[in-house]
């Protein structure tokens, strides 16, 4: 499936793209005048320079990148973070640093990924009982139990 997606790039980085094939996300980057230094647990709003039009039925989700996690212990606070199809801001990314050390971000550091999925939106039908099922109500770890 190939859908035409607008986009604004206000920033000197490449426009995001698939790294391979089979990518779920394309990478975005922070658009930064001036480098971003993250004290422990401290959280931040990171510009991307982008605005997208989605088409009616998606939405982008930002997510963490696994490397940033693994090696500077940064991520998205609010993950996934929702774009609305309706939003025509700035794409934002919330980091905060979840290690022991300060961080250090960069203009063109890759901060994100972001998917496109489609999205349902839903209607409520109020009832006064659900159907029964197997496992009803039980969860948090109720199956596997003798
Ligand atoms: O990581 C994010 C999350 C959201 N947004 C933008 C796009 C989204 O469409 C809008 C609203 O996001 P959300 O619904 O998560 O925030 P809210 O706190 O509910 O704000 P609002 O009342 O504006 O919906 O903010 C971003 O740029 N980055
Ligand atoms: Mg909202």
């Amino acid at each position: 499936m190939s859908l035409q997606v607008k986009i604004i790039n206000q920033s000197t980085n490449p426009l995001p793209h698939y790294a391979t094939s089979g990518s779920s996300g394309m990478d975005i980057r922070a658009n930064l005048e001036s480098p971003i230094t993250l004290q422990p647990l401290e959280r931040t709003l990171v510009p991307t320079g982008l605005f997208i039009e989605l088409l009616e039925g998606f939405e982008a989700q930002i997510r963490p990148r696994s490397g940033l996690a693994i090696k500077q212990g940064i991520t998205c606070l609010n993950t996934p973070g929702t774009i609305d199809a309706d939003y025509r801001g700035e794409i934002k990314v919330i980091l905060i640093n979840l290690s022991k050390e300060e961080q250090l971000i960069q203009h063109g550091d890759r901060i994100a990924q972001m998917v496109i999925q489609k999205v349902e939106q839903v209607s409520w039908h109020e009832v006064e009982a659900l159907s029964e099922t197997e496992r009803n109500a039980g969860g948090f770890g109720h199956t596997g139990k003798i």
